[in-house]
């Protein structure tokens, strides 16, 4: 188990040193577009989840919500604090 911050500060080392095998380094690579349909993906599978097939699902599918809503902040150049000070 890990927290939010925690997945941040591992997704900005990993953008950093760009370690192979890395499917964030490949989601960065391929760049906003392409991160922004996995997000809206995610974004879906959470909603079905949510309304048709249980917590554990719904919990599932928005960790990994989250996950990519991350990357698309490292692809976007955005600090967490950038985020939060829309909260
Ligand atoms: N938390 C996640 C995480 N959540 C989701 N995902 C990605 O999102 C995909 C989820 O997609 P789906 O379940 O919808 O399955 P899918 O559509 O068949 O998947 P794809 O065809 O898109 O690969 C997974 O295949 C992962 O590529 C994640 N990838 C990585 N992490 C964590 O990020 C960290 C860094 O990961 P790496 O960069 O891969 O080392 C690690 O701690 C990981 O646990």
């Amino acid at each position: 188990m890990k927290t939010f911050d925690e997945l941040w500060t591992e997704l900005s080392e990993k953008a950093q040193t760009r370690p192979e095998g890395s499917g964030t380094v490949a989601a960065l690579d391929a760049g906003v577009h392409a991160i922004g349909k996995k997000l809206v993906e995610e974004a879906a599978e959470s909603w079905m989840a949510a309304e048709h097939e249980g917590k554990e699902r719904a919990a599932e599918e928005i960790s990994q919500l989250l996950y990519h809503a991350q990357v698309l902040m490292l692809a976007s150049g955005l600090s967490l604090d950038d985020v939060y000070a829309h909260l």
